[in-house]
């Protein structure tokens, strides 16, 4: 359940603070529990505010800007918020990887185990080629099942996978242990030290300049 503006009951929700590593810029994040057990990173907060939101763009383009990145591949469904904008910054195709049956040409595809489940990302076949130079775009790695999937896909179409963006990590689930690890780039540092903000059901109480800004060198 998403905080309601309007709801008058007193149901809390956690709000941490995102830091861009590449700018002293930070921003809200929300993390609720929409699954029983799971601290759910919502990064719905970001788009909230345009000038985050555009930050979060332009720092993805500014690092790949020079890579010669000829696809974006963005990942079903949050990695379809920010692939697109930085395919069009970057003059790159976008390529989207769904989840299962929603692609109407003939696909090729990948599962792969997540936190809380099973899932499978589908491709249309001839979408990238040989030539391709791939980014991954999604919002967030946590166990890294479902980058290493795409990266898969990409691979077994031919192409070469440059790099993964994503927004957030959870180190916790550590997502680098995976092979794909060296692939991984997130430009988001969570500030876990920092006390946490709990606001009541209301999105007007989130207020950015709150926090103090801090800015954290380089990607991981
Ligand atoms: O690193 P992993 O453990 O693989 O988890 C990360 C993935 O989990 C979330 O999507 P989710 O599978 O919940 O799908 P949705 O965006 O369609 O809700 C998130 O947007 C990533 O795609
Ligand atoms: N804790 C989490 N928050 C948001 N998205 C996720 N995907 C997998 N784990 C997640």
């Amino acid at each position: 359940m998403l905080p309601n503006p309007s709801s008058t009951d007193n149901q809390e929700f956690q709000i941490g603070i995102g830091v861009f590593k590449e700018s002293p810029k930070s921003f809200a994040l929300f993390q609720i529990s929409p699954k029983p057990g799971i601290l759910f990173q919502d990064i719905t907060t970001l788009l909230l505010d345009p000038k985050a939101f555009q930050d979060s763009i332009d720092i993805f383009v500014e690092r790949f800007k020079d890579k010669k990145i000829t696809v974006v591949a963005g990942i079903e469904a949050r990695g379809f918020i920010f692939g697109p904008s930085i395919a069009l910054a970057l003059g790159a195709k976008f390529v989207p990887l769904r989840k299962p049956k929603k692609l109407p040409g003939e696909v090729i595809f990948e599962e792969y185990m997540l936190e809380y489940g099973t899932d499978r990302l589908e491709m249309h076949v001839g979408a990238v080629q040989e030539v391709d130079r791939a980014l991954v775009v999604d919002d967030l790695i946590a166990t890294g099942g479902t980058l290493c999937a795409a990266i898969k896909l990409l691979e077994r179409a031919g192409a070469e996978v440059v790099e993964c963006a994503c927004i957030i990590e959870i180190p916790e689930l550590k997502g680098r242990a995976n092979p794909i690890a060296e692939k991984v780039r997130s430009n988001v540092k969570r500030q876990q030290r920092r006390p946490q903000l709990v606001v009541r059901a209301n999105t007007k109480e989130i207020v950015f300049d709150q926090f103090p800004r801090a800015a954290f060198g380089g990607w991981h």
